[in-house]
């Protein structure tokens, strides 16, 4: 449905986006992720039409809407764009936002689809307020029928959740999804929120300075980070220097573990492999390795607890807080994982 081919994008001479390159199938939900200026936004207006491609191509659901010489209008394109403010109209009620981009059909048809997307969005009984009158979810909720009822190729969403309540935004964002799977749309949304990303996005793409650092779904993103910044960026965690041993192991200071040979860190011997909080087990047989526990934080279920290894190197590790350790106890550890994903130590 979404063929974006190697874009670079540009402000008067400024370069912004470089070699940008991803595909969004039918049905699916994509997700942009990264640091505040990295360029999302850009990539999104250039999706939508508003900003021209200075190179590659984008292909909408077959056909090229724009190239380094010419672009389609936002109109021409079909894509609804739901934005960080909503830009509901404050003078027009529920129903009427919602019939906004339904002109050109008839009375009746026009209301049945208005009922139908209200329906879909949970909020039937509301056709008849203004917005003023609804919560920001809500109000989100409206911007999103709106956006979804004339039937867009694409959906756009620029950060729909930044203005909503930080514990709201999770649930929201699982019910985004639920809405836009009922609906069969495919959409594409920016965010910087990893939480909000994984919750909704069928594929997640990292971005940094302008470029696409890996375009895979939330899962091989935590568990196959393609390099540092992406491990690091995604969820938590630590990196241990290891040593490679030459037959696709590497040995650290817990232990020998199998590297994950999708992400094979080149020729280099000394490597630095990428330890998650859930691969560690604490509290294990005395025979492990003793840590000190440093720091904790507690998470409601879980502490996380940061250790230091005989080594002086720290690591993350979550356990459960009812078996509480506090800050200064020493306790076994293990590595309940034996692959890991290694790195070129720098
Ligand atoms: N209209 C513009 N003119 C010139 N430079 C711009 C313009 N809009 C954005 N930029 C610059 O382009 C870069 C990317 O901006 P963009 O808004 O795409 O980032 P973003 O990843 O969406 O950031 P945020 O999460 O803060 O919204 C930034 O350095 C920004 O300063």
């Amino acid at each position: 449905m979404l063929d974006i081919r190697t874009v670079a994008i540009a402000y008067a001479a400024h370069p912004v986006v470089h070699d940008f390159s991803l595909h969004l199938g039918e049905g699916q939900i994509g997700c942009l992720l990264g640091a505040s200026g990295c360029g999302k936004t850009t990539v999104l207006r250039a999706i939508a039409g508003f900003e021209p491609v200075r190179a590659g191509e984008i292909h909408l659901g077959g056909e090229r809407v724009a190239y380094e010489r010419g672009m389609l209008s936002p109109e021409e394109r079909r894509v609804g764009v739901v934005f960080q403010d909503y830009a509901l109209f404050p003078h027009l009620t529920v129903a009427q936002n919602v019939a906004f981009g339904l002109r050109r059909l008839e009375r009746r048809e026009c209301a049945f689809r208005v009922e139908q997307m209200l329906e879909l969005v949970g909020l039937s009984a509301m056709g008849a307020r203004y917005p003023h009158e609804l919560s920001g979810g809500q109000q989100q909720r409206v911007a999103l029928a709106r956006a979804l009822a004339p039937a867009p190729r694409l959906m756009l969403m620029d950060e729909p959740f930044s203005n909503l309540d930080v514990t709201l935004r999770e649930r929201l964002a699982d019910e985004v999804r639920g809405i836009l799977k009922q609906a069969g749309a495919t959409a594409i949304l920016v965010t910087h929120d990893q939480r909000e990303a994984f919750a909704i996005a069928d594929q997640v793409g990292v971005m940094a300075e302008g470029r696409l650092l890996q375009w895979d779904t939330p899962y091989a993103l935590y568990h196959h980070p393609a390099d540092r910044y992406v491990a690091g960026f995604v969820g938590e965690g630590a990196l241990l220097p290891g040593t490679r041993l030459g037959d696709g192991r590497v040995r650290t200071e817990l232990g020998t573990l199998r590297l994950d040979a999708a992400r094979a860190p080149g020729d280099t011997d000394d490597v630095d492999v990428l330890i998650r909080p859930d691969a560690l087990r604490l509290q294990a047989d005395e025979s492990a390795v003793q840590a000190e526990v440093v720091h904790r934080v507690f998470r409601g279920a879980e502490y996380l607890y940061t250790l230091q290894l005989p080594s002086g190197h720290h690591l993350l590790a979550l356990a459960p807080s009812r078996d509480a350790l506090e800050v200064g106890a020493r306790t076994p550890v293990r590595l309940n994982v034996d692959t890991v994903c290694g790195f070129a130590a720098q």
